[in-house]
């Protein structure tokens, strides 16, 4: 068998309770959660449920209360220098024009400037926005925002890719636009993906696997689901394919009754 990029073992988490300072609150019990090289896992879950957790801990920001971690079979210490993130908020530096925010990453790791700017505004121009690397983030859509965050990923090339629903900010057509072309770099490149989303049409229209958490407290995978949809795949399209719909039922009998969970913890809480 092959290492897994990113494995999660037996992972717990917990947090000191926000309502009792005292107590002590567990997002995330007893998880094992594997992602083999170049492959595209998605975790769905209610809201609130962990899922962010179990990104914070894969991306090493955040070390488990129990379990382990490894990447590539070596136990993680530290931030996950093989993977590379792209998380829900904008990450964007306002002061730099967007070819300087694609090789921050770069110049931090001492690139030399020429060779920097080489590979930056050669990912500019995969992401769609050659000729776009003069411009400040004020002065970028949204969605050519998240190509930039894309391309400032990427132009490091890690190993594992973390994202923590980049897209969910987006109007839908970007988002649909966005998502294939994150397909199109995943198979020309084929790195190992963790995606995080509460979709399940995107997680389903993007993934090798699906896993579902159950509701928090004690957040745990409750089922796992193989998509075997044909590739390449355009988001939109696949949609209206027999076995999507037939997939996405069989996931939504087991997520629905954990959403209606989560929704009701949240009211609580409200
Ligand atoms: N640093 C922290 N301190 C205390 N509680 C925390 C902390 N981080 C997360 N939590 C709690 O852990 C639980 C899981 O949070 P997390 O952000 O991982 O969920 P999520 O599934 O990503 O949420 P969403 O769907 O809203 O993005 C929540 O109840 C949250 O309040």
């Amino acid at each position: 068998m092959t290492t897994p990029a990113l494995s999660l073992d037996n992972v717990t988490c917990t947090f000191v309770s926000r309502e009792d300072r005292g107590q002590r609150y567990t997002a995330v019990r007893e998880t094992t959660l594997t992602i083999a090289p170049g492959e595209f896992v998605s975790v769905v879950g209610p809201t609130g449920c962990g899922k962010s957790t179990l990104l914070n801990v894969s991306a090493g920001l955040l070390s488990p209360s129990s379990g382990t971690v490894r990447v590539f079979g070596e136990p993680l210490e530290g931030i996950n220098a093989r993977a590379g993130y792209m998380f829900q908020a904008e990450a964007l530096m306002p002061w730099r024009n967007a070819l300087d925010n694609v090789i921050a990453g770069l110049e931090f790791r001492g690139v030399p400037r020429t060779d920097a700017v080489a590979q930056g505004e050669e990912w500019l121009r995969r992401v769609g926005l050659g000729g776009f690397g003069d411009r400040y983030p004020h002065q970028l859509s949204g969605g050519m925002r998240k190509r930039v965050s894309l391309a400032q990923t990427l132009v490091l090339d890690p190993d594992i890719i973390l994202m923590d629903e980049p897209f969910s900010a987006l109007d839908v057509q970007t988002r649909q636009l966005m998502e294939n072309e994150v397909l199109d770099l995943w198979a020309a490149r084929r790195k190992a993906v963790l995606f995080i989303t509460h979709d399940l049409d995107e997680a389903i229209a993007m993934s090798d696997r699906v896993v579902v958490l159950s509701a928090g407290p004690g957040t745990h995978p409750i089922g796992e689901f193989a998509i075997d949809l044909p590739r390449p795949r355009d988001v939109a399209e696949v949609r209206n394919h027999p076995r999507f719909v037939e997939l996405h039922a069989a996931i939504w009998d087991v997520l629905r009754e954990e959403v209606l969970k989560g929704y009701a913890q949240q009211r609580k809480v409200a």
